[in-house]
Protein backbone atom coordinates (compact mmCIF):
# COMPACT_ATOMS: atom_id res chain seq x y z
CA UNK A 1 0.00 0.00 0.00
CA UNK A 2 1.40 3.58 -0.81
CA UNK A 3 2.34 5.77 1.94
CA UNK A 4 0.53 9.14 2.46
CA UNK A 5 1.68 12.01 0.85
CA UNK A 6 1.92 14.84 2.60
CA UNK A 7 0.70 18.23 1.29
CA UNK A 8 2.83 20.86 0.27
CA UNK A 9 4.49 22.31 3.25
CA UNK A 10 4.60 25.75 1.43
CA UNK A 11 1.34 25.86 1.68
CA UNK A 12 -0.46 27.98 3.93
CA UNK A 13 -3.75 26.67 5.95
CA UNK A 14 -7.14 28.48 5.04
CA UNK A 15 -10.53 27.44 5.59
CA UNK A 16 -11.56 24.54 3.98
CA UNK A 17 -14.59 25.40 3.33
CA UNK A 18 -14.14 28.58 1.38
CA UNK A 19 -12.34 26.02 -1.29
CA UNK A 20 -15.51 23.79 -1.59
CA UNK A 21 -17.59 24.25 -4.58
CA UNK A 22 -20.97 23.44 -3.05
CA UNK A 23 -22.93 23.37 -6.07
CA UNK A 24 -21.68 19.95 -6.99
CA UNK A 25 -21.58 16.95 -5.29
CA UNK A 26 -18.59 16.36 -2.13
CA UNK A 27 -17.78 13.35 -4.20
CA UNK A 28 -18.00 12.33 -7.75
CA UNK A 29 -16.87 9.73 -9.92
CA UNK A 30 -17.30 9.60 -13.54
CA UNK A 31 -16.53 6.59 -15.52
CA UNK A 32 -13.42 5.78 -13.52
CA UNK A 33 -10.61 3.61 -15.51
CA UNK A 34 -7.70 1.82 -13.41
CA UNK A 35 -5.84 -1.02 -15.25
CA UNK A 36 -2.60 -2.67 -13.70
CA UNK A 37 -0.82 -3.94 -16.99
CA UNK A 38 -3.69 -6.84 -17.96
CA UNK A 39 -5.72 -6.54 -15.22
CA UNK A 40 -8.65 -4.09 -14.89
CA UNK A 41 -8.97 -3.10 -11.34
CA UNK A 42 -11.20 -0.51 -11.96
CA UNK A 43 -14.05 -0.91 -14.60
CA UNK A 44 -16.43 2.71 -15.48
CA UNK A 45 -16.93 3.27 -11.83
CA UNK A 46 -19.71 6.22 -11.82
CA UNK A 47 -20.75 7.20 -8.46
CA UNK A 48 -21.87 10.75 -6.67
CA UNK A 49 -22.17 11.59 -2.83
CA UNK A 50 -23.94 14.99 -1.31
CA UNK A 51 -22.32 16.82 0.93
CA UNK A 52 -22.68 15.31 4.75
CA UNK A 53 -23.54 11.68 3.50
CA UNK A 54 -22.34 9.00 5.24
CA UNK A 55 -21.68 6.22 2.53
CA UNK A 56 -20.27 2.81 3.45
CA UNK A 57 -18.14 0.98 0.27
CA UNK A 58 -18.95 -2.22 -0.05
CA UNK A 59 -17.29 -4.94 -1.73
CA UNK A 60 -15.33 -8.33 -1.89
CA UNK A 61 -11.83 -8.79 -1.74
CA UNK A 62 -10.01 -7.20 -4.40
CA UNK A 63 -13.28 -5.82 -5.63
CA UNK A 64 -11.72 -2.41 -6.75
CA UNK A 65 -12.30 -0.42 -3.05
CA UNK A 66 -8.80 0.64 -2.77
CA UNK A 67 -7.83 1.44 -5.95
CA UNK A 68 -10.88 3.62 -6.46
CA UNK A 69 -10.18 5.42 -2.85
CA UNK A 70 -6.84 5.72 -3.57
CA UNK A 71 -7.79 7.67 -6.85
CA UNK A 72 -9.84 9.96 -4.78
CA UNK A 73 -7.17 10.46 -2.45
CA UNK A 74 -4.77 11.81 -5.31
CA UNK A 75 -2.45 8.81 -4.61
CA UNK A 76 -3.20 7.56 -7.81
CA UNK A 77 -4.16 8.31 -11.60
CA UNK A 78 -6.85 6.86 -13.67
CA UNK A 79 -6.56 5.37 -16.70
CA UNK A 80 -9.79 7.29 -17.96
CA UNK A 81 -12.64 9.04 -16.18
CA UNK A 82 -13.27 11.88 -13.96
CA UNK A 83 -13.16 12.33 -10.28
CA UNK A 84 -13.76 15.29 -8.28
CA UNK A 85 -13.71 16.42 -4.83
CA UNK A 86 -15.52 19.23 -3.80
CA UNK A 87 -15.75 20.52 -6.97
CA UNK A 88 -12.32 20.14 -7.78
CA UNK A 89 -10.36 17.85 -10.53
CA UNK A 90 -8.44 15.56 -8.59
CA UNK A 91 -5.88 15.24 -11.49
CA UNK A 92 -5.95 18.50 -12.22
CA UNK A 93 -6.16 19.96 -8.82
CA UNK A 94 -4.39 18.09 -6.44
CA UNK A 95 -3.52 20.20 -4.20
CA UNK A 96 -6.86 22.22 -3.74
CA UNK A 97 -8.30 18.26 -2.74
CA UNK A 98 -5.71 17.46 -0.52
CA UNK A 99 -6.84 20.64 1.25
CA UNK A 100 -10.36 19.36 1.65
CA UNK A 101 -9.45 16.25 2.33
CA UNK A 102 -8.88 13.56 4.77
CA UNK A 103 -7.46 10.35 3.83
CA UNK A 104 -7.24 7.18 6.32
CA UNK A 105 -5.14 4.33 4.59
CA UNK A 106 -6.15 0.70 5.11
CA UNK A 107 -2.28 0.36 6.64
CA UNK A 108 0.10 2.84 7.32
CA UNK A 109 3.55 3.17 9.43
CA UNK A 110 4.73 4.76 12.52
CA UNK A 111 7.76 6.26 13.59
CA UNK A 112 10.25 4.60 15.69
CA UNK A 113 11.76 7.11 18.63
CA UNK A 114 8.54 9.50 17.99
CA UNK A 115 5.62 9.97 19.93
CA UNK A 116 2.41 10.97 19.65
CA UNK A 117 2.79 14.60 20.31
CA UNK A 118 5.76 14.37 18.11
CA UNK A 119 4.09 12.62 15.13
CA UNK A 120 1.16 14.58 15.34
CA UNK A 121 3.32 17.97 15.72
CA UNK A 122 5.41 16.57 12.23
CA UNK A 123 2.35 16.60 10.00
CA UNK A 124 0.71 19.82 11.24
CA UNK A 125 3.88 21.66 10.45
CA UNK A 126 3.98 19.69 6.99
CA UNK A 127 0.57 20.82 6.50
CA UNK A 128 2.13 24.73 7.48
CA UNK A 129 0.55 25.39 10.41
CA UNK A 130 2.03 27.60 12.63
CA UNK A 131 2.82 28.49 16.29
CA UNK A 132 -0.36 28.96 18.59
CA UNK A 133 -2.17 27.90 15.88
CA UNK A 134 -0.54 24.55 15.23
CA UNK A 135 -0.59 23.71 19.40
CA UNK A 136 -4.26 24.02 19.06
CA UNK A 137 -5.12 22.24 16.50
CA UNK A 138 -2.94 19.50 18.03
CA UNK A 139 -4.76 19.81 21.10
CA UNK A 140 -7.95 19.48 19.26
CA UNK A 141 -7.10 16.08 17.90
CA UNK A 142 -5.61 14.93 20.51
CA UNK A 143 -8.53 15.49 22.89
CA UNK A 144 -11.20 14.67 20.21
CA UNK A 145 -9.63 11.17 19.70
CA UNK A 146 -8.89 10.92 23.14
CA UNK A 147 -4.93 10.50 22.77
CA UNK A 148 -4.28 13.44 25.11
CA UNK A 149 -3.21 10.43 27.99
CA UNK A 150 -1.23 9.01 25.11
CA UNK A 151 0.65 12.05 23.75
CA UNK A 152 4.53 10.87 25.36
CA UNK A 153 4.00 7.01 24.38
CA UNK A 154 6.33 6.07 21.50
CA UNK A 155 3.56 6.27 18.45
CA UNK A 156 4.85 2.74 17.85
CA UNK A 157 4.31 1.27 20.89
CA UNK A 158 0.72 1.54 20.86
CA UNK A 159 -2.14 -1.09 20.66
CA UNK A 160 -3.91 -1.27 17.10
CA UNK A 161 -6.90 0.91 18.29
CA UNK A 162 -4.90 3.18 19.67
CA UNK A 163 -2.98 3.68 16.32
CA UNK A 164 -6.22 3.82 14.33
CA UNK A 165 -7.19 6.82 16.20
CA UNK A 166 -3.28 8.19 15.51
CA UNK A 167 -3.91 7.60 11.92
CA UNK A 168 -7.48 9.31 12.00
CA UNK A 169 -6.14 12.15 14.08
CA UNK A 170 -3.44 12.79 11.23
CA UNK A 171 -6.20 12.58 8.42
CA UNK A 172 -8.45 15.61 10.84
CA UNK A 173 -5.53 17.53 11.45
CA UNK A 174 -6.61 20.44 8.64
CA UNK A 175 -10.01 19.88 9.21
CA UNK A 176 -10.99 18.17 6.30
CA UNK A 177 -15.05 18.51 5.02
CA UNK A 178 -14.23 15.01 3.08
CA UNK A 179 -12.87 12.48 4.49
CA UNK A 180 -11.77 8.99 3.04
CA UNK A 181 -11.68 5.75 5.41
CA UNK A 182 -10.09 2.30 4.24
CA UNK A 183 -11.01 -0.12 6.15
CA UNK A 184 -10.48 2.12 9.74
CA UNK A 185 -12.34 -0.92 11.20
CA UNK A 186 -10.08 -3.99 10.52
CA UNK A 187 -8.39 -5.67 13.38
CA UNK A 188 -9.84 -3.76 16.39
CA UNK A 189 -11.52 -5.53 19.05
CA UNK A 190 -15.04 -5.18 19.81
CA UNK A 191 -14.39 -2.39 21.97
CA UNK A 192 -12.30 0.10 19.64
CA UNK A 193 -14.64 -0.67 16.79
CA UNK A 194 -17.82 1.18 19.12
CA UNK A 195 -15.26 3.82 19.69
CA UNK A 196 -14.40 4.43 16.13
CA UNK A 197 -18.09 4.00 15.02
CA UNK A 198 -18.95 6.66 17.92
CA UNK A 199 -16.06 8.86 16.55
CA UNK A 200 -17.13 8.64 12.82
CA UNK A 201 -20.35 9.33 14.10
CA UNK A 202 -19.62 12.59 15.86
CA UNK A 203 -17.23 13.72 12.60
CA UNK A 204 -20.96 12.91 10.43
CA UNK A 205 -22.91 14.68 12.90
CA UNK A 206 -20.48 17.81 12.55
CA UNK A 207 -21.60 17.73 8.73
CA UNK A 208 -18.50 16.24 7.27
CA UNK A 209 -18.91 13.66 3.75
CA UNK A 210 -17.37 10.26 4.70
CA UNK A 211 -16.83 7.16 2.02
CA UNK A 212 -15.64 4.34 4.48
CA UNK A 213 -15.20 0.49 3.22
CA UNK A 214 -15.46 -1.96 5.41
CA UNK A 215 -15.98 -5.62 5.48
CA UNK A 216 -18.09 -5.52 8.57
CA UNK A 217 -21.67 -4.89 6.70
CA UNK A 218 -23.57 -4.87 9.75
CA UNK A 219 -21.75 -1.95 11.12
CA UNK A 220 -21.97 0.16 7.93
CA UNK A 221 -25.15 -0.49 7.72
CA UNK A 222 -26.08 1.73 11.28
CA UNK A 223 -23.75 4.42 10.57
CA UNK A 224 -24.13 4.94 6.68
CA UNK A 225 -26.58 6.92 4.43
CA UNK A 226 -26.29 4.39 1.69
CA UNK A 227 -24.07 2.11 0.67
CA UNK A 228 -22.20 1.80 -2.43
CA UNK A 229 -21.56 -2.09 -3.53
CA UNK A 230 -18.48 -2.59 -5.98
CA UNK A 231 -18.16 -6.38 -8.03
CA UNK A 232 -14.81 -6.57 -9.89
CA UNK A 233 -14.54 -3.21 -10.41
CA UNK A 234 -18.35 -2.16 -11.39
CA UNK A 235 -20.70 -0.52 -9.18
CA UNK A 236 -23.58 -2.93 -9.32
CA UNK A 237 -25.75 -1.40 -6.54
CA UNK A 238 -26.11 2.18 -4.65
CA UNK A 239 -28.90 2.31 -2.08
CA UNK A 240 -29.61 2.80 1.77
CA UNK A 241 -29.62 -0.60 3.85
CA UNK A 242 -33.13 -0.71 4.37
CA UNK A 243 -33.66 -1.44 0.29
CA UNK A 244 -31.03 -3.91 0.65
CA UNK A 245 -32.23 -5.91 3.72
CA UNK A 246 -36.23 -5.33 2.06
CA UNK A 247 -35.68 -7.32 -0.62
CA UNK A 248 -36.56 -10.82 0.53
CA UNK A 249 -40.40 -9.64 1.91
CA UNK A 250 -40.83 -8.07 -1.36
CA UNK A 251 -39.99 -11.29 -3.01
CA UNK A 252 -42.73 -13.26 -0.79
CA UNK A 253 -40.02 -14.91 1.56
CA UNK A 254 -40.17 -14.37 5.07
CA UNK A 255 -36.84 -15.42 7.09
CA UNK A 256 -37.40 -16.94 10.69
CA UNK A 257 -35.21 -17.28 13.18
CA UNK A 258 -36.20 -20.79 14.97
CA UNK A 259 -34.29 -22.26 18.20
CA UNK A 260 -35.16 -25.66 19.88
CA UNK A 261 -34.45 -27.93 22.78
CA UNK A 262 -31.55 -30.34 22.36
CA UNK A 263 -30.02 -30.77 19.23
CA UNK A 264 -30.14 -28.23 15.96
CA UNK A 265 -29.56 -31.13 13.36
CA UNK A 266 -33.53 -32.24 13.92
CA UNK A 267 -34.33 -28.86 12.92
CA UNK A 268 -32.24 -28.96 9.85
CA UNK A 269 -33.78 -32.68 8.86
CA UNK A 270 -36.90 -31.54 9.50
CA UNK A 271 -36.91 -28.57 7.34
CA UNK A 272 -34.63 -29.79 4.77
CA UNK A 273 -37.88 -32.24 3.52
CA UNK A 274 -40.46 -29.75 4.61
CA UNK A 275 -42.21 -27.91 1.34
CA UNK A 276 -41.43 -24.12 0.89
CA UNK A 277 -38.77 -23.66 3.51
CA UNK A 278 -35.06 -23.40 2.90
CA UNK A 279 -32.18 -23.73 5.47
CA UNK A 280 -30.44 -20.80 4.93
CA UNK A 281 -28.01 -21.50 8.09
CA UNK A 282 -27.73 -23.81 10.92
CA UNK A 283 -27.10 -21.60 14.06
CA UNK A 284 -26.14 -22.33 17.78
CA UNK A 285 -29.91 -23.60 18.85
CA UNK A 286 -31.27 -23.60 15.98
CA UNK A 287 -31.25 -22.27 12.18
CA UNK A 288 -32.49 -19.45 10.27
CA UNK A 289 -35.19 -20.76 7.67
CA UNK A 290 -36.57 -19.25 4.68
CA UNK A 291 -40.13 -19.65 4.11
CA UNK A 292 -41.63 -18.92 0.64
CA UNK A 293 -44.40 -16.88 1.74
CA UNK A 294 -45.64 -13.90 3.61
CA UNK A 295 -48.70 -15.32 4.98
CA UNK A 296 -49.73 -15.20 8.38
CA UNK A 297 -51.31 -18.01 8.00
CA UNK A 298 -48.79 -20.16 6.22
CA UNK A 299 -46.15 -19.10 8.83
CA UNK A 300 -48.73 -19.99 12.01
CA UNK A 301 -48.79 -23.27 10.02
CA UNK A 302 -45.32 -23.64 9.70
CA UNK A 303 -44.65 -23.37 13.49
CA UNK A 304 -47.67 -25.60 14.12
CA UNK A 305 -46.21 -28.29 11.92
CA UNK A 306 -42.80 -28.29 14.02
CA UNK A 307 -44.31 -28.94 16.90
CA UNK A 308 -46.78 -31.73 15.87
CA UNK A 309 -43.50 -33.32 14.82
CA UNK A 310 -42.14 -33.00 18.03
CA UNK A 311 -39.26 -30.16 17.43
CA UNK A 312 -39.18 -29.04 20.77
CA UNK A 313 -39.28 -25.05 19.53
CA UNK A 314 -38.22 -23.05 22.14
CA UNK A 315 -38.66 -19.47 20.11
CA UNK A 316 -39.82 -18.50 16.59
CA UNK A 317 -39.75 -15.37 15.51
CA UNK A 318 -39.41 -13.17 11.74
CA UNK A 319 -36.05 -11.54 10.91
CA UNK A 320 -35.35 -8.84 8.88
CA UNK A 321 -32.53 -10.26 5.72
CA UNK A 322 -29.32 -9.05 7.09
CA UNK A 323 -26.64 -6.63 4.81
CA UNK A 324 -24.63 -9.99 4.42
CA UNK A 325 -27.27 -12.14 3.27
CA UNK A 326 -28.17 -9.69 0.64
CA UNK A 327 -24.95 -8.93 -0.60
CA UNK A 328 -24.13 -12.33 -1.09
CA UNK A 329 -27.61 -13.10 -2.52
CA UNK A 330 -26.48 -10.40 -5.09
CA UNK A 331 -23.13 -11.77 -5.39
CA UNK A 332 -24.73 -14.46 -6.55
CA UNK A 333 -27.57 -13.30 -8.88
CA UNK A 334 -24.44 -11.15 -10.55
CA UNK A 335 -22.92 -14.27 -11.53
CA UNK A 336 -25.89 -16.12 -12.86
CA UNK A 337 -26.89 -12.84 -15.07
CA UNK A 338 -29.98 -12.27 -13.43
CA UNK A 339 -28.95 -9.04 -11.27
CA UNK A 340 -30.99 -6.39 -12.06
CA UNK A 341 -29.17 -3.34 -11.46
CA UNK A 342 -29.83 -0.55 -9.34
CA UNK A 343 -30.80 3.09 -11.22
CA UNK A 344 -29.50 5.10 -8.81
CA UNK A 345 -25.49 3.77 -9.72
CA UNK A 346 -25.41 5.96 -12.45
CA UNK A 347 -26.40 9.18 -10.43
CA UNK A 348 -29.32 10.67 -8.78
N1 LIG B 1 -0.40 -1.68 -7.61
C1 LIG B 1 -1.03 -2.74 -8.09
N2 LIG B 1 -0.46 -3.51 -9.03
C2 LIG B 1 -1.09 -4.58 -9.56
N3 LIG B 1 -2.35 -4.96 -9.20
C3 LIG B 1 -2.96 -4.23 -8.27
C4 LIG B 1 -2.34 -3.08 -7.67
N4 LIG B 1 -3.23 -2.56 -6.78
C5 LIG B 1 -4.33 -3.33 -6.81
N5 LIG B 1 -4.16 -4.33 -7.71
C6 LIG B 1 -5.16 -5.34 -8.04
O1 LIG B 1 -6.36 -4.67 -8.37
C7 LIG B 1 -7.49 -5.38 -7.89
C8 LIG B 1 -8.29 -4.48 -6.96
O2 LIG B 1 -7.54 -4.29 -5.77
P1 LIG B 1 -8.04 -3.37 -4.57
O3 LIG B 1 -6.92 -3.29 -3.59
O4 LIG B 1 -8.56 -2.11 -5.13
O5 LIG B 1 -9.25 -4.23 -4.00
P2 LIG B 1 -10.08 -4.03 -2.66
O6 LIG B 1 -11.52 -4.05 -3.03
O7 LIG B 1 -9.60 -2.84 -1.92
O8 LIG B 1 -9.73 -5.35 -1.88
P3 LIG B 1 -9.49 -5.63 -0.29
O9 LIG B 1 -10.85 -5.67 0.32
O10 LIG B 1 -8.83 -6.97 -0.30
O11 LIG B 1 -8.61 -4.54 0.24
C9 LIG B 1 -6.94 -6.63 -7.20
O12 LIG B 1 -7.00 -7.69 -8.12
C10 LIG B 1 -5.51 -6.25 -6.88
O13 LIG B 1 -4.68 -7.39 -6.85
Amino acid sequence: MAAFLPPDPMHQPASPALEMDRSQPAIWVENLHRSFGQLQAVQGVSFRIDHGKVVGFVGANGAGKTTTMRILATLDYPNAGMVKIGGHNVVHYPEKVRRLLGWMPDSFGTYEHMTVLEYLDFYARALGYKGQERLQRIQEVMDFTDLTPLADRMSNKMSKGQTQRLCLGRALLHDPQILIMDEPAAGLDPKARVELKQLIRILADEGKTILISSHILSELGEMCDSLLFIDKGRIVHHGDAESMTRGSAQAGETLVNVQVFGEPTQLVQWALTAPMIQVVEETKRGARLRIESKDEATLAGVLRRMITDGLQVTDYHREERRLEDAFIDMLGQIDKGTFKGDSAVHGE
